[in-house]
């Protein structure tokens, strides 16, 4: 199913706007599974399991697993997902840039290699390093627009002939890269204003909204600034204060009482 009517599915089935960030950290895994191999795909299968049925996604970051020289355990939880947990889709966050050729690469790498149904893309090397990636018309690709980091307004914030360049970005992902309607944008939570310009220049084109829990962002102005004219359109992603929102043996079910915590508290300003 292509990666957009997926999403519509599920913000409707799950009634949730909450993705929930996989980003296993090896120094923070509880200590009862520091001696297992496979340590990373055990700790995010338990919380995946344990938070399917609150999500409108997965999203694991690549390079927790990379730095760890666990890319097999990706693929394996990635399949996981989709076999225990159909219809949810997985966005790879990899954040990759890079010549066309080169982008191929990590295109395939994404989509064929790791089955993820969307990924994260730096778009600011421009139209010909996004474009291997449109080529997957039924998988989401999703840029870059105005992070959620205070670093981001360095260049994020540049004045291009009269607009800033993040809107630059918003504005040619609502229109001229958007041939196969699969584009997303990447807004931080941390920056409402911001959020309402891209809903602004966008229409209903879905935004994924890192910086809720432990980066601070307020969820009733995410929502306010964000939110669809049907009350969906955003991708609301919480990692770490779900993830280690215990660090015992019951951590799975400490992540679950957190992420319905916040589906519950990101429902309520819809
Ligand atoms: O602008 C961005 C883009 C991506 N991220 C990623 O989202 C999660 C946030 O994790 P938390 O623990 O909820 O802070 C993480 O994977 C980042 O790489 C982002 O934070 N900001």
């Amino acid at each position: 199913m292509h990666f957009m009517n997926a999403l519509a599915e599920r913000w409707q089935r799950a009634d949730s706007l909450l993705c929930v960030g996989l980003d296993p950290d090896p120094a923070r895994l509880p200590a009862h599974l520091h001696e297992r191999p496979d340590a990373i795909l055990a700790f995010c299968r338990d919380i995946v399991d344990a938070t399917a049925d609150a999500v409108c996604c997965f999203k694991p970051q690549i390079a927790y697993f990379a730095a760890a020289r666990a890319e097999d355990q990706l693929e394996d939880l990635i399949r996981h997902i989709h076999e225990r947990h159909p219809g949810i889709p997985v966005i790879l966050d990899a954040k990759r840039g890079d010549i066309g050729s080169t982008a191929a690469q990590y295109a395939r790498e994404a989509f064929r290699r790791y089955g993820a149904d969307a990924v994260t893309v730096n778009p600011y090397m421009g139209r010909d390093s996004i474009e291997p990636y449109l080529e997957y018309a039924d998988r989401g690709v999703i840029l870059l627009c105005r992070t959620s980091n205070a670093g981001g307004s360095d260049l994020q914030f540049l004045d291009v002939g009269g607009e800033k360049l993040y809107e630059r970005v918003a504005r040619l992902a609502a229109d001229e890269w958007n041939a196969s309607g699969n584009l997303g944008l990447v807004v931080g939570a941390t920056f409402p204003d911001e959020i309402a310009r891209v809903r602004q220049i966008t229409g209903d084109m879905p935004l994924l909204v890192p910086g809720i829990g432990a980066q601070g962002g307020d969820i009733a102005a995410v929502l306010a600034a964000g939110r669809s004219r049907d009350g969906t359109g955003l991708i609301i992603n919480s990692s770490r204060a779900i993830l280690y929102a215990g660090d015992g043996e019951d951590f799975a079910a400490a992540a679950r009482f957190a992420a319905q915590a916040t589906r519950t508290a990101i429902n309520r300003c819809r």
